[in-house]
Order: C-alpha cells, then sequence, then structure tokens
C-alpha cells in the first residue's frame, strides 16, 4: 500500500478527491482517532501513541491498495455544523462513516454527538456505511466488553428509532490498538467499499477448493488489512497468523534484500514455513502491494509429496494472480470509462479461474 499524508484547511476539507473511496474518522477528543490512524497505516508502536499530540486540523491520508482510498481524520474538537463547513458536501461523498467511542471513558456525550452526526449524514447520503469502533476494549473485561457494546447498540438503536430513522446500517465493533482487533475492524471496514468483492472472494473460494488450502487472505502487506478473504468463517487467531508471517517475510525480505534493488516490489515476495501443528503456512506476493497468505493443511509424507503440493498450489496461486490483474486492469478501465464496474467481469469467457488444476491432479 502506497500512502501519504496532508493536513486540509477548512476549504480543501470540503473538496475532497472524488475519484477516491473515502473514510471519514470522526469521535470526540482523546477518543483514539489518530492513533488508530498512526497503528494501522504507519506501523507506529501502540504504546508510541501515548505520546500523539491532540490533532487541531483535519487530516488526510491517502492510500492506494486494490482501491485507492482516503482515510480523513476529523478533529473532536471542530463542530461541523457550523456554517464554514460545507457539511452536507462533506458527507455527501464519503464511502464509509467511521466513529470512533471510548470505551473507558463515560461515553453519554459521544452516543449524543453520533446520533446527531448520524442523523445529517444520512439525510444528505443514504448509501453511507456507519460504522462504529467501541474502541480501547483492552481495558475491559470479557464480561464487562459485551455489556458495554450491548449497552451502546441498545441506546444508539432507541435514538435511531426516535429520530425516526430505521433503515440506517450500522455495524459495531470492539477494538483496541494493542491487538489485532482494529486491523479486523478496518478490513471489514475497507472491503465494502471494495466494489469487487464478490468476484474476489469468488476466486479465492475456488483457489481454496482446488487447491486443499484450509483458509487464504489478500493481504496489504504494509497495513495487514486484508482485502479479500474466501467465504469460510474468519477466525482471529488464523488472522494473526497470517498477518504475522507477512512481517517474518518482509523482515527476512529486508536482511536479504541486495542493495541494487529499491523495495520489496523488485522482486516477487514468496515464503513457505510448517508450523508446529503440521499446517504449512504460504505466501506469494500478488500485485499492488498485495500478498495471498494461506493456510494447508496436508496429510502426505516425505518431500516428494510435499514439492507436489506446492506445485499445485504454486501453479493456481499464479493463475489467481493473473486473475487479479485483470480485476485491476478493469477497474482502472472502468474509472476512466465511468462504466460501472458490476456488468463487467459477468461474461468473461477467458476467466483464468477455468485453468485452475486440482491438487488430484497431480
Ligand atoms: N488503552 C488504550 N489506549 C488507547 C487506544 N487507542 C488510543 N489510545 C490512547 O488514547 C489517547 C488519545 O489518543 P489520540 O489518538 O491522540 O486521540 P484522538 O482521538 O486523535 O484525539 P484528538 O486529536 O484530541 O481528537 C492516547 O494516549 C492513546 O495512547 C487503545 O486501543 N487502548
Amino acid at each position: 500500500m502506497e500512502h501519504s499524508s496532508s493536513s486540509n484547511t477548512t476549504s480543501e476539507l470540503t473538496t475532497a478527491d472524488d475519484s477516491k473511496a473515502t473514510i471519514l474518522l470522526m469521535g470526540l477528543r482523546r477518543c483514539g482517532k489518530s492513533s488508530i490512524c498512526k497503528v494501522v497505516f504507519h506501523s507506529m508502536q501502540p504504546l508510541d501513541t501515548l505520546y500523539l499530540e491532540s490533532t487541531s486540523k483535519p487530516t488526510t491520508e491517502h492510500f492506494s491498495t486494490l482501491i485507492d482510498l482516503s482515510v480523513m481524520e476529523l478533529p473532536g474538537q471542530l463542530n461541523y455544523f457550523e456554517p464554514n463547513y460545507d457539511s452536507e458536501r462533506l458527507f455527501q461523498n464519503v464511502g464509509a462513516l467511521v466513529y470512533v467511542i471510548d470505551s473507558q471513558d463515560e461515553y453519554l456525550n459521544a452516543l449524543a454527538n453520533l446520533s446527531m452526526i448520524i442523523e445529517y449524514a444520512y439525510k444528505v447520503n443514504p448509501k453511507i456505511n456507519i460504522e462504529v469502533l467501541i474502541h480501547k476494549v483492552d481495558g475491559l473485561s470479557e464480561d464487562f466488553k459485551l455489556d458495554t457494546q450491548r449497552d451502546i447498540m441498545q441506546r444508539i438503536g432507541d435514538e435511531l428509532l426516535d429520530l425516526g430513522l430505521e433503515g440506517v446500517s450500522i455495524s459495531f465493533y470492539l477494538t483496541s490498538i494493542f491487538d489485532h482487533t482494529i486491523y479486523e475492524a478496518f478490513s471489514r471496514i475497507v472491503q465494502k467499499l471494495i466494489v469487487e468483492l464478490p468476484f474476489l472472494e469468488n476466486m479465492l473460494d475456488n483457489l481454496v477448493q482446488q487447491s486443499n488450502i484450509e483458509k487464504c487472505f489478500l493481504f496489504d502487506v504494509n497495513s495487514k488489512i486484508y482485502v479479500s478473504t474466501d467465504s469460510s468463517p474468519v477466525d482471529i487467531q488464523t488472522y494473526e497468523v497470517c498477518a504475522e508471517f507477512v512481517d517474518v517475510i518482509l523482515d527476512l525480505e529486508n536482511l536479504y534484500k541486495s542493495t541494487e534493488t529499491t523495495g520489496f516490489m523488485d522482486k516477487e515476495m514468496m515464503g513457505v514455513s510448517k508450523l508446529n501443528n503440521g499446517v504449512y503456512i504460504y505466501l506469494k506476493q500478488m500485485i499492488r502491494g498485495l500478498a495471498l497468505v494461506g493456510l494447508i493443511r496436508t496429510n502426505t509424507t516425505g518431500n516428494n509429496n510435499n514439492n507436489n503440493f506446492l506445485a499445485v498450489i504454486d501453479y493456481n496461486v499464479d493463475i489467481f494472480k493473473k486473475g487479479l490483474q485483470e480485476i485491476w486492469a478493469h477497474t482502472r478501465l472502468n474509472k476512466q470509462n465511468q462504466i460501472s464496474t458490476s456488468s463487467t467481469f459477468v461474461d468473461n469467457t477467458n476467466d483464468p479461474r477455468h485453468n485452475l488444476i486440482t491438487s488430484s491432479n497431480i
């Protein structure tokens, strides 16, 4: 994921780049917005966020992964409903509104603020995804976490009912920067903005079935956000193992990088390792800063068989990569032509998925 940051003035705030999917990050002061940005998108160590200064101006991070994305952080102390903010334009152009609630603090004010924002945002943009992060849950016991979530959901639900807003879809996530929950939440938020997600998921399902892969993720290697996974349920421990493997391979890559190369994009990154429980973990670099990571359970013994199953997986993963390249090419074309992406891939007679081979073929 390539990224850059900028600090917006009031006028820039209202002229956000329409060509990018925008995520608005909002919440009261000190709820943890900047920490989330720094940890997820700049790999800052969670403990270092203790010393972050309060943000006084809106700031935007630009990210390029399978889609171009902007994350705009709005400081808690600003009132966006003042006449000098064009809040209508602001909410009209965003894909997702992420509202952060500090669960370790008294949150009634935050809920009142959130209801006011939802009422306004939903009016100007009924398609907006409302995502609520019940944040800093590392300080709460397991029971108290669930009680807090229940209480917040109940209060927001009642508030929206009073406002006559019954159709709003809101998702809630329990998050902390001290574990993988914040990455998991952002993965799900970003995935909702990827129009091609059903195609990706379908391709991953095909790959998993044909190659005896137990679970696989398409990771953005820099942020550890997964932009897609196969349709089997995600278990957070599996995610953690795969995300950590990305770090291990990146570290090895940096360690042995030749001095002439300028970054990991220069040659294809890949790695396979056998875990203690006998499961293989496999990683291969894809396009645009993405890497495919999969867990493979195999009952084969002996080197020869191992080589066979890896050969099948390599072959199928290369075909998956070609499919990904096609999706990316179509996405760019569609952007240029302003055509709806949804109908583009349906009638693809040259679909590389048809060439996948099954493990039993070898
Ligand atoms: N325990 C815990 N503390 C967190 C977490 N996330 C952020 N914090 C702490 O919360 C404090 C405030 O974080 P910031 O990121 O500065 O909050 P902000 O919302 O950007 O604040 P403003 O810029 O004032 O709007 C910092 O001391 C962080 O270390 C978390 O998940 N758990």
